[in-house]
């Protein structure tokens, strides 16, 4: 497989939109019946540097990250995938180097705006679920819409039924998030991901514990975010979602550079 494959993939999910066809993609603009969707830069690491203790983990690393982008990152376990994730998504802080959000350094925002954007703007599907165990799969959904979003109530029950659905999980909808299996607590975490109207999606290992159905499913939806403009950033080992990528990059010693085709 090639570059061009992959794109072609892209396309061809573009193709499925009906009469919303583009007339021109080309990653950098589309055109959906005469409405120039110009891309911008959503998110931007420069020369980004990040030690634990002598462990060198980044070594000025960039990325820069468009609307409508899909990157995947992959690399080694211990190679700092994760903690690259997690800088990116304000969660943990770098040594130096600049990170900006929607061309704004984030080194001027307060704590209370980094959280806000990472509340609102930003979606994850990661490894730690950070579910309320105690609560139900459509309590844990409820709340966590409530928080993050401004809907009403009835329309938050209404999409949670929907992607309830969407993930056969309309039978769990009544059980404990502590006696989900592991598959299904990553399947409530991609719910909650791609519940929230966010900017960008942070996914660590999406198809973690997940069966090749609901792979599928995940996969069609990254798709379909991208092509309404999502950002997306996706961790993994697997190369299930590479025909999505735009770019695949691999973390290496503290260096991130393009994967080679192929
Ligand atoms: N808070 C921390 N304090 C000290 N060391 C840490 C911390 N977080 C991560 N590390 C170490 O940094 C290195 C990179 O960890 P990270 O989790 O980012 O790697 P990864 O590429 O995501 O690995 P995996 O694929 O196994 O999840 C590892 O050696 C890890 O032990």
């Amino acid at each position: 497989m090639n570059k061009y494959d992959r794109l072609s993939y892209t396309n061809h999910s573009i193709s499925s939109m009906g009469n919303n066809v583009p007339i021109c993609y080309n990653n950098k603009y589309i055109k959906f019946l005469g409405v120039k969707m110009v891309t911008s830069t959503i998110i931007e690491l420069k020369n980004v540097s990040k030690k634990y203790g002598d462990k060198i983990i980044l070594d000025n690393v960039s990325l820069k990250l468009n609307t409508g982008e899909l990157v995947i990152i992959k690399g080694i376990s211990g190679a700092g995938k994760t903690t690259l994730l997690n800088i990116l998504a304000f969660l943990e802080t770098k040594d130096s180097g600049e990170l900006f959000w929607k061309n704004q350094n984030i080194d001027i925002l307060s704590s209370k705006e980094k959280k806000n954007i990472r509340r609102t703007e930003m979606g994850f599907i990661f490894q730690d679920f950070n579910l309320y165990e105690n609560l139900t799969v459509e309590e844990n959904l409820e709340i966590f819409l409530s928080l993050a979003t401004e809907m009403k109530k009835n329309e938050i029950q209404r999409q949670i039924k929907e992607y309830l659905d969407k993930f056969h999980m309309e039978d769990r909808r009544k059980t404990y998030a502590r006696l989900l299996s592991g598959g299904e607590r990553q399947r409530v975490a991609v719910m909650r991901a791609f519940l929230i109207n966010s900017s960008i999606v942070f996914a660590d290992e999406p198809s973690a514990n997940i069966d090749d159905e609901n792979k599928r499913i995940i996969r069609d939806y990254l798709a379909e975010l991208k092509i309404g403009g999502k950002s997306i950033i996706i961790v993994t080992h697997d190369d299930y979602y590479d025909k999505l990528a735009d770019e695949i990059y691999v973390l290496k010693n503290g260096n991130l550079s393009e994967a080679s085709w192929g």
